[in-house]
């Protein structure tokens, strides 16, 4: 009997697997009038599921679907016009579409470990072939938008059915990349 949890909807059929090639491609808003259009070329890397309350989910999705590519990659292709910096002073500079929400493309430049990198949301392509999900991340986070701590067993649970192993930061390798980041700018590293 499958777990009546929704993780998002575009998982809770099961995840698919992406296309190892994959280079690529256009993000496109929710937008019917004018949609915000940006490239990506190259690949993305990864991917995962957020629990965080900052990353852009549609209706219904108690996680979103959230990987980082290069910044070199992106270029808005059209209707910038329409994009506007949701939150300034945060770590990641997402540039949301003001009239769907849709977050476009979110930017790290402050002195960090993802310095360089940008946040996309892959489900945003028009194209297909994308990446999978590999974790979940900030599991316990969704309690800040409503889930109730009860719920929680049951989520990480479907979470594990779904090959998202539940992780209530980022994933082990990430956490090392900026635990070593920040071992090296201490000094505390020197490999
Ligand atoms: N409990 C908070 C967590 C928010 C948070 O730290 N989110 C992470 C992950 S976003 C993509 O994986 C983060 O790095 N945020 C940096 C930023 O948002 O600028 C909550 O739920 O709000
Ligand atoms: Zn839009
Ligand atoms: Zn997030």
């Amino acid at each position: 009997m499958p777990s009546q949890v929704s993780i998002h909807p575009a998982l809770d059929q099961g995840v698919k697997p992406g296309q190892a090639n994959f280079k690529g491609g256009t993000l496109v808003c929710a937008c019917t009038d004018r949609p915000v259009k940006v490239a990506i070329k190259g690949a993305i890397a990864h991917n995962h599921a957020c629990g965080c309350s900052k990353c852009w989910k549609p209706a219904g999705a108690t996680f979103s679907v959230v990987a980082v590519t290069s910044h070199e990659n992106v270029t808005v292709l059209e209707n910038g016009d329409k994009l506007k910096i949701v939150d300034p002073e945060a770590l990641i500079r997402r540039h949301a579409c003001t009239k769907c929400g849709v977050h476009m493309y979110g930017p790290v430049e402050r002195d960090h470990a993802f310095k360089g990198l940008d946040f996309i949301h892959p489900e945003r392509f028009q194209e297909s072939g994308w990446p999978e999900p590999t974790f979940a991340a900030f599991v316990s986070s969704i309690i800040e938008t409503g889930t109730p701590p009860s719920a929680m067993a049951g989520v990480r649970s479907r979470l594990r059915e779904l090959h998202l192993e539940p992780y209530d930061c980022l994933s082990p390798t990430l956490m090392d990349v900026i635990s070593t980041w920040v071992a090296k700018k201490a000094g505390t590293l020197r490999e």
